[in-house]
């Protein structure tokens, strides 16, 4: 009996070891003197939705760039699956599918061309490539427009390229910065499902977003940032009862909201009016 428990337990470590985790450790980064981030802490797990909160400026950004390793940190460690990213930065990007906040495209290239030069980076098989890219075109509505170059692409099918390309290779960590960018209703109502669906297939999903309703309905985890700072890292419900408000916009104007909205909207008026 004693042998059957010792071995149930030795498994569910295992599983609970072999499940990859997002761990941000102390984490610092400042540009030239100017502090961005400061010694930022959280872990992202599989499973759950990580919404990565802040105002403009606070260093969501910044912190995603940290973790794809595009940037470097000045202090403290990131780690995946319980190793640096460092350690083994290309395996690591393997693993990782990131859209950032800026669409970095190579616009003289149709969607299509694209998306096989991903797939080529990716080293994803021919067929497989052939049928992934196929398929997420198509899903993505952008099958008709696939030999088009981007450059005369809209502002949300550059998005849905960036999110393709970033899924391509089925990834085990997703990182979307602001992934809702210029999407049309239909094409956020997808990815907000896609998401939740990510991450009940035990994806490890961190998403930036200004739309707190969407964050809302979609996180289980919130990380808000402000000036640089963590204020806040729980589950939405424990937010709502520790803070007892109802909503993500209450909370989120209490801890990171220094202006007073009404009193600026005012002012501006009253300026164009003068
Ligand atoms: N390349 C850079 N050089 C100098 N300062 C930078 C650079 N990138 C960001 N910063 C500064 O770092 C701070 C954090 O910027 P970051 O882009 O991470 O914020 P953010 O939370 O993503 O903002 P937003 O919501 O507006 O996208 C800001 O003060 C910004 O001016």
């Amino acid at each position: 009996m004693v042998n059957l428990l010792d071995n149930l337990i030795s498994i569910e470590l295992h599983r609970v070891q072999v499940l990859p985790m997002l761990e941000i450790r102390n984490v610092s980064k400042h540009y030239s003197s100017i502090p961005a981030v400061e010694n930022v802490s959280f872990c992202a797990r599989p499973g759950e939705v990580t919404g990565y909160l802040g105002p403009n400026g606070s260093g969501k950004s910044t912190t995603m760039k940290m973790i794809t390793g595009l940037i470097a940190t000045n202090s403290g460690s990131i780690l995946f699956d319980g190793r640096p990213i460092h350690a083994d930065l290309m395996a690591y990007k393997q693993r990782m599918g990131y859209v950032p906040e800026e669409p970095y495209l190579y616009t003289h290239l149709s969607g299509a061309e694209y998306l096989v030069m991903v797939a080529q980076l990716r080293n994803l098989a021919r067929k497989l490539a052939t049928e992934r890219i196929d398929g997420l075109l198509r899903l993505f509505a952008l099958y008709d427009d696939r030999h088009v170059g981007i450059s005369a692409y809209s502002k949300g099918m550059r998005q849905k390229i960036l999110l393709a390309a970033a899924l391509l290779h089925n990834p085990d960590l997703i990182l979307l910065d602001e992934p809702f960018s210029g999407l049309d209703v239909g094409s956020s109502l997808i990815l907000r499902s896609l998401i939740e669906e990510l991450a009940r297939r035990g994806k490890v999903v961190l998403f930036s977003s200004h739309e707190l309703e969407t964050v809302e309905k979609i996180s289980s985890h919130i990380v808000i940032l402000h000036r640089g700072k963590i204020v806040a890292d729980d589950s939405i419900e424990r937010l709502r009862a520790l803070m007892s408000l109802p909503t993500l916009e209450g909370i989120f104007s209490q801890l990171a909201v220094e202006q007073n909205t009404e009193a600026i909207s005012k002012q501006i008026a009253d300026l164009i009016y003068a």
